[in-house]
């Protein structure tokens, strides 16, 4: 039993956040109700505190939950740090093994494990074949504590000689770990230094108290209020959000000028997008001034925005109110529509394939020869690449536009040629009332440029702005004018699966010359996963959205577990019941399995043979499909972009399968680059699809890769 003064100060670490997630619900709600009595009376609750007796550490206490669970924190004056949760025994054990210290480099509370534990893995394997040169020889002692390693673990870095081998030493904490990942993946002192939040950070003593509030200690540790504890006490509350990865903070948080956050897939991107709502949300309720105005939160698909609305409600219920949001949540393509409708657009819009379309290019290609040596797809291609895209009206413009990244040249002629095509089926689409979304967005700028219409928007939040057009950010841009936190676009090239590509600075977006905003360290995916994952893009040259292509330079992570499997069958009977063979494998009842196809037809045919296996598995199409719960879920790899699994089965991926034959028709494509163009967005549909798994990847196929696809690099 503790005494306890009336000036208890609660908080939490990371880890006791992500110790709780996998407690029973029952036990979690227990521990939040404890917490809440402990804040509101600590003097009253002194005697839930034991001490932990025999540890190395003489400050951690344990917390009796119920019967069989207990918490341990450690309490130092009158702050009291919640670090873990687990069972009674295994909550002790925890407890006995680390003490804890405040770091000034890093002004924070850091926890060491002792490896004296005979249960403990050595950090090095004891016997080396080969004096090997250590990893980081090539940075000084005072570098390397530069960056976060504590003095004691020099010893230990020195040893390491194999990046695998730095997120197998326990006595290297994450600010260790993510410091040295990164230096050993290529990025500089300064870029890991702003990367784990102390580019700014002042080198003075800190106090233990003031180490749970730094701007670094945010990271893993939030000090507790009582508007915190109601929300834990009624929600559950998953990691992502109460804390922030420093980075993730920076960009979240603040006074910005137009920002373009780049990051892998995994790497929290979609989460900054919805902290930065808040925070500018926010920023607006505090000011009454500002009453009426407006966060806008979009995004290219239905289902993301669907999923980012959901996670908002929960992340701020106080800014989506029904009464009076300040939050906003819709896909750009609804809102234009909504937009348009309300200002009696007299056309309809119409998205993919639509009959009275394809009919008035069939009358257009039998009034007007298509020029020679080119194809019908290639004058369809070159309408939606250069001439929607642009925004192209006249003739003349046509003559002007460049058109980078088109295989063909085309002469003057040829343009000219063209043009009587486009102006005819323009002409058609007039008089049909049709429109192309394309046009959707050039009607609402024009709407706004003429000036009558103020929107309530002060501020526009874009997600996975790598599938937006150039008529799309041209838009955004106009939506909202040019000055501080106007806009906030996250994206990353690598998962581009839609035919659409836009640089920021050419549709007049200037994220230029700007501090580089790149999110690296994936929070989703196992390192094994994600290495996969990029083979599969290798020798592709990815752009950075903007003027340059990006770098794959400090893409990591800490987390690590069994290679991707590849299954490979003899026919596609043997691939679907070694498929059944791999679903009996896993805990059904507590993972999420995420199969994933190319096609719908795919998906179907999974489907039939499943139920021939009275295994019942549910469909992901529509956006209100609940891909959380446990379970088999059966999706397209189209439909998995946002999501994420326990485990993910890639389906049919053999070279009969995939990619599909149409894609070697001689008239399929205009020309070389346009087919590989579409190579490329199915090599980015399968980093997609594959990095949808949180901890198993399992690659199916009969036969053999395609060669044309993947060329080898993945096995
Ligand atoms: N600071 C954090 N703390 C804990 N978990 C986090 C944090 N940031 C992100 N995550 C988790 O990492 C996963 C990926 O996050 P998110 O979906 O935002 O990434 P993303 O970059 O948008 O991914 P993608 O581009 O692949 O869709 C999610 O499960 C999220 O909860």
């Amino acid at each position: 039993m503790t005494n306890l003064s009336e000036t208890l100060n609660l908080s939490i670490d990371i880890s006791c956040n992500l110790a709780l997630e996998k407690v029973p619900a029952s036990v979690r709600k227990q521990f939040w109700k404890l917490v809440q009595k402990m804040h509101a009376h600590p003097e009253a609750n002194g005697n839930n505190l034991e001490r932990v007796k025999g540890g190395s550490d003489k400050r951690m206490r344990s917390i009796r939950i119920d019967q069989g669970y207990r918490a341990i924190a450690l309490q130092e004056g009158d702050d009291l740090l919640l670090v873990h949760v687990d069972e009674h025994d295994k909550a002790y054990a925890w407890a006995e093994r680390r003490r804890a210290l405040v770091d000034d480099i890093t002004r924070s509370v850091r926890f060491v494990v002792a490896v004296s534990e005979e249960t403990e893995a050595p950090a090095i394997p004891p016997v080396k074949q080969e004096p090997r040169p250590g990893l980081f020889d090539a940075w000084t002692d005072d570098e390397l504590i530069s960056v976060g390693v504590l003095m004691d673990h020099l010893p230990t870095v020195r040893a390491i000689v194999d990046e695998d081998t730095i997120t197998a030493a326990p006595e290297l904490d994450e600010v260790a770990q993510l410091s040295l990942t990164g230096l050993a993946a290529g990025l500089t002192l300064d870029e890991v230094r702003d990367e784990i939040g102390l580019a700014d950070a002042p080198t003075t003593t800190v106090t233990f108290s003031e180490a749970l509030r730094s701007n670094i200690a945010q990271r893993r540790i939030r000090v507790l209020d009582d508007k915190d504890l109601e929300a834990f006490v009624e929600r559950d509350m998953a990691a992502w959000r109460i804390f922030l990865h420093p980075m993730q903070r920076r960009l979240a948080e603040g006074r910005k000028s137009t920002t373009l956050v780049r990051g892998g897939a995994g790497t929290g991107k979609t989460v900054v997008a919805m902290h930065r709502a808040r925070w500018l949300a926010d920023q607006i309720r505090k000011d009454s001034s500002r009453k009426g105005r407006k966060v806008l939160v979009t995004t290219f698909t239905r289902n993301l925005a669907s999923d980012i609305r959901e996670n908002l409600r929960n992340l701020c219920p106080e800014n989506l109110s029904k009464a009076g949001p300040v939050i906003e949540v819709m896909n750009l393509d609804a809102w234009v529509s909504e937009f348009l409708r309300a200002r009696n657009f007299e056309k309809t819009i119409v998205f993919g394939d639509h009959k009275t379309l394809k009919a008035i290019w069939d009358e257009a290609f039998d009034r007007f020869p298509v020029p020679e040596g080119l194809s019908r797809a290639f004058v369809m291609d070159e309408w939606r690449q250069i001439i929607q895209a642009q925004g192209l009206e006249q003739k003349n413009e046509y003559f002007r536009a460049q058109r980078i990244g088109r295989g063909s040249p085309l002469s003057r002629q040829m343009r000219k040629e063209l043009w009587a095509i486009y102006e005819y089926v323009r002409a058609r689409m007039v008089e049909e009332g049709l429109a192309e979304p394309d046009d959707g967005y050039r009607a609402v700028r024009a709407i706004l440029d003429a000036g009558s219409i103020t929107l309530p928007f002060d501020h526009i939040i874009v997600d996975e702005t790598q599938d937006m057009g150039e008529q799309a950010i041209r838009l955004l841009r106009a939506m909202v004018p040019e000055r501080e936190n106007d806009l906030f676009l996250v994206g990353d090239a690598h998962q581009r699966i839609y035919p659409r590509k836009a640089s920021m600075a050419a549709c007049g977006v200037n994220v230029r010359g700007r501090r580089s905003n790149i999110l690296r360290i994936n929070y989703r995916t196992t390192e094994e996963i994600r290495r996969w994952a990029v083979s599969v893009m290798t020798r592709q040259v990815v752009d950075d959205m903007n003027e340059s292509t990006e770098s794959a330079k400090g893409y990591r992570s800490l987390m690590h577990g069994p290679e991707p499997l590849v299954a490979e069958a003899v026919s596609k009977s043997d691939e679907l019941a070694q498929l059944v063979e791999w679903l009996k494998t896993i805990d059904l009842e507590t993972c999420t399995v995420g199969i994933c196809t190319h096609t719908r037809r795919q998906r179907d045919l999974i489907n039939d043979h499943l139920a021939s296996q009275a295994i019942k598995p549910e469909i992901l199409e529509r956006e209100s499909d609940d891909s959380y719960h446990s379970g088999i879920k059966l999706l397209t790899m189209h439909r998995s972009k946002g999501l994420e699994f326990d485990a993910v089965c890639l389906m049919f991926l053999g070279a009969q399968d995939f990619p599909p034959h149409w894609l070697f028709m001689s008239d399929a494509f205009p020309d070389d680059a346009a087919r590989e163009d579409e190579l490329q967005r199915l090599r980015s549909l399968i980093h997609v699809a594959a990095t949808r798994a949180r901890g198993v990847l399992r690659v199916s196929l009969t036969g053999h890769f395609s060669k044309e696809l993947f060329d080898g690099t993945i096995t």
